[in-house]
């Protein structure tokens, strides 16, 4: 299987450079368990979900420690059948779920939220899943929208996504839960997702 991210932060300073590279910095933690490839456009990120989410969190935290208003746009995918398959991908995870039943999947992505570790960042979040392949795919969006009211970071539905609002360490739990534990275990899985700190229009 190969998962990984495009990831592109928005600052909207006159100082985005310095913004994007506070980001940057907060990665060096995570570049031993991810491939990490940045050019003018986004930052590829390829590796297990665990250190992905984690990273992807780090990066955003760390551009919005400052003042400025800054967005985030990843494109976040497990199972792409046009992608070479990369063992450092592997997934304890993933290859559990091919036999736990819906329910069970809810619970176990509940209390990942529950021990999450709270970094002191508020962020808002948008994003969508989308489980590809033919069949009942519904069931598991809709299983997983069931999960995320009660996963404690919830705001609200909107047409075609969810809101999610919190620390940045729930809500990044919340969205790595949602991208590991619904839809096809060994199939083709994306999420779209938008994270936006220190907006104006909030204050
Ligand atoms: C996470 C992330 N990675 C790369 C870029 C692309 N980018 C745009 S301006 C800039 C700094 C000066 O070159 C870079 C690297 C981004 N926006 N966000």
């Amino acid at each position: 299987m190969f998962i990984g991210a495009q990831v592109s932060l928005y600052p909207m300073t006159s100082d985005f450079v310095g913004v994007i590279t506070a980001g940057l910095e907060a990665l060096a933690p995570h570049r031993d368990r991810l491939r990490v490839e940045t050019d003018d456009m986004s930052t590829l990120m390829v590796g297990p979900p665990d250190a992905l989410f984690d990273a992807i969190r780090d990066l955003f935290a760390g551009a919005a420690r400052g003042p400025a208003h800054v967005t985030l746009h990843a494109t976040i995918s497990r199972g792409c059948p046009g992608e070479p398959d990369d063992p450092a991908c592997r997934c304890e995870t993933l290859a559990q779920a091919q036999t736990q039943a819906l329910s069970e999947r809810q619970a176990l992505a509940h209390g990942a939220v529950q021990d999450a570790t709270v970094l002191g960042v508020g962020i808002d979040v948008q994003f969508s899943l989308y489980a590809m392949g033919e069949g009942r795919h519904m069931d598991e969006i809709y299983g997983c929208i069931a999960f995320l009211k009660t996963s404690g970071t919830f705001q609200r539905s909107k047409n075609f996504c969810t809101r999610l609002r919190g620390d940045a360490g729930p809500v990044f739990e919340t969205l790595h839960q949602a991208f590991l534990r619904f839809g096809p275990a060994q199939g083709h899985v994306t999420l779209d997702l938008t994270a936006s700190a220190n907006s104006p229009g909030l204050r």
